[in-house]
């Protein structure tokens, strides 16, 4: 479901001055196709993704943006082309598939925690059961994260116990437990309510600050100005273009990407 909000609600100085991208490639996709049945979803996708991008993906609803991250961490198979993810090609076998979901963090739209585990369990689960790390070390790993997305307090809580902002907090904060290199941000903000998408969005920020390298679909076309250095806009399944911030705000080449932006900044 999209949810199209015209700004984001960025309140503070965002700082990316130290954020250095460097020319190691995280993600390299070419030539990639998807079909769902007989519905070409993904249409020639080609995308290089450096270590310490910030890349928001826009576009309609329905243009393919959610299948092309969910290929890029295998939620989703592609039938051509090449997908390769910090060196590892993803492939119908499977056989890398533990690797590169441990490096590459999703966060969704809806935070799907399990309902019945504290949010303490909700972190330390994967890193216990599936890296083996021991229960203590992981709960030490799961209390920082907390810290850092500012919800310590919340630990021994359900998740039916926190507003829908702390949930996605939490969400995040268990994604980071796995030490991914690479996050991926499925339209994190479009459930929340207004006042609960600064929190996360100001989480966002904060990982982007450190360096983290970011894959984001968002529609927080403010986010995406101070935060992004590449807008990517796709429609129909393709990539229709792509831009710094900047000139792909104030200069859109394609007239779809003009009616895009007109229509979600209505101007
Ligand atoms: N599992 C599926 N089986 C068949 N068609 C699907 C499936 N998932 C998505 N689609 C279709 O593929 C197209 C792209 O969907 P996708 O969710 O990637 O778009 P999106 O750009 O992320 O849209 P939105 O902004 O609404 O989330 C849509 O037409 C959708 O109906």
């Amino acid at each position: 479901m999209t949810n199209i909000l015209p700004e984001a609600a960025v309140d503070r100085p965002v700082d990316l001055s130290r954020v250095k991208i460097s020319n190691e490639v995280a993600i390299q996709i070419t030539g990639m196709n998807k079909w769902y049945g007989t519905f070409h979803v993904l249409r020639d996708i080609n995308m290089t993704v450096h270590r310490g991008e910030r890349i928001v993906i826009c576009g309609p609803s329905g243009s393919g943006k959610s299948t092309l991250i969910r290929c890029i961490n295998r939620l989703e198979e592609h039938q051509s082309g090449q997908i390769i993810v910090d060196g590892t090609e993803l492939t119908s076998d499977l056989k890398n598939i533990d690797k590169v979901r441990s490096e590459v963090g999703m966060v969704f739209q809806h935070f799907n925690l399990f309902p019945h585990l504290t949010i303490l369990e909700n972190c330390t689960l994967a890193p216990i059961w599936v890296r083996k790390v021991p229960r203590r070390e992981a709960e030490e790993t799961a209390m920082h994260f907390l810290e850092k997305v500012k919800i310590p307090e919340q630990a021994h809580k359900y998740p039916g116990q926190l507003s829908g902002g702390q949930q996605q907090r939490v969400a995040i904060a268990r994604s980071l437990c796995m030490k991914p290199r690479i996050m991926l941000f499925d339209e994190p903000t479009s459930a929340l309510d207004p006042e609960m998408i600064k929190e996360v969005l100001d989480t966002m920020i904060q990982l982007a600050e450190e360096g983290m390298t970011m894959i984001c679909v968002t529609h927080e076309m403010g986010f995406a100005r101070q935060v992004a250095n590449r807008v990517i806009f796709m429609d129909q399944g393709q990539i229709v273009e792509q831009n710094e911030p900047e000139e792909f705000f104030r200069n859109p080449r394609s007239d779809r990407t003009k009616l895009f932006l007109s229509q979600i900044l209505g101007h």
